[in-house]
């Protein structure tokens, strides 16, 4: 079977075309292709389907004629993926599947529209975030208090005193299940300016990612509530890059740089 590699700010993704929906994708398909040793290597699989013929998005098929399956590095679904869906933006335009400019994709979130700038950047309307309390995460024997922040995937976004380039996130970050009982993404930030924080991520279903784009916006909503803001663009540097995140009253966009970096044959679903 034909894949494709790419990333966004080094968020890395395996790309599948599946426009009929054949292949098996169980979770341990999807474990052994993004293993770093023994398979490809990527923090998750977009598998590419046609949304009229996937049952879970087909309620979308009016609006987007392509659906990003995103998957995880261990094989678990997620709602959505901000990096992924400019990666998977990235693979429409480059394999002919839609056309430059702006257009719709489905994913389990809801139907997000991207758009391919002149600059190479990809930007995604990731919607409107939504705030649902706040909560804490312990990391290295320290708690941060941080916003739970829902981007049809869920988030704790932690402002933290000390640099983040001296936590160690090797490990799962301690959560409160009885507020994430589907796990959650955690992401631990320093403001380091004028609209500019320095992230760092534990992807659920993954471990430390160097990019997370539904993490930057959700940090910039929780960076925007330092200062009792809520709309603003912020910088959000992470170890793959910077993305750029707008905060609007009813919206929110993610953008950045999304490529495509090698093409080959998949001989593990075979
Ligand atoms: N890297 C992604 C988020 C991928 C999903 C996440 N790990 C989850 O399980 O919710 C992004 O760029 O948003």
């Amino acid at each position: 079977m034909r894949f494709l590699k790419g990333h966004g700010t080094e968020n890395d993704f395996v790309i599948l075309p599946d426009p009929d929906g054949e292949l098996d994708l169980h979770p341990a398909l999807v474990a052994a292709i993004c293993d770093r040793r023994a398979g490809i290597g990527a923090d998750g699989v977009l598998r590419v389907m046609r949304t009229k013929l996937s049952p879970e998005v087909s309620d979308q098929a009016g609006q987007a004629e392509w659906f990003m399956d995103y998957r995880n590095a261990d094989g678990s679904m997620a709602e959505m993926c901000g990096n992924g869906a400019r990666v998977f933006a990235r693979y429409l335009v480059e394999a002919g599947l839609a056309e430059p400019g702006e257009f719709a994709m489905a994913t389990r979130g809801g139907v997000r529209r991207v758009r391919l700038g002149a600059d190479g950047d990809v930007s995604v309307e990731m919607g409107k975030p939504v705030v649902r309390g706040r909560s804490v995460a312990g990391v290295g024997g320290h708690e941060y208090e941080g916003v739970h922040v829902d981007l049809g995937n869920p988030h704790l976004a932690c402002p933290i005193g000390d640099p983040v380039v001296q936590l160690d996130l090797g490990h799962q970050p301690a959560f409160d299940p009885g507020v994430f009982p589907s796990g959650v993404n955690i992401e631990l930030f320093n403001p380091v300016g004028e609209a500019r924080v320095v992230m760092r991520v534990f992807e659920r279903g993954v471990g430390e990612t160097r990019s997370c784009g539904t993490g930057a916006v959700a940090t910039a909503v929780a960076a925007a509530g330092l200062s009792g803001e809520t709309t603003g663009t912020w910088a959000v540097e992470v170890p793959g890059g910077t993305l750029t995140v707008t905060l609007e009253a009813e919206t929110s966009y993610l953008s950045g740089p999304a490529v495509l970096v090698a093409a080959g044959n998949l001989t593990l679903a075979e």
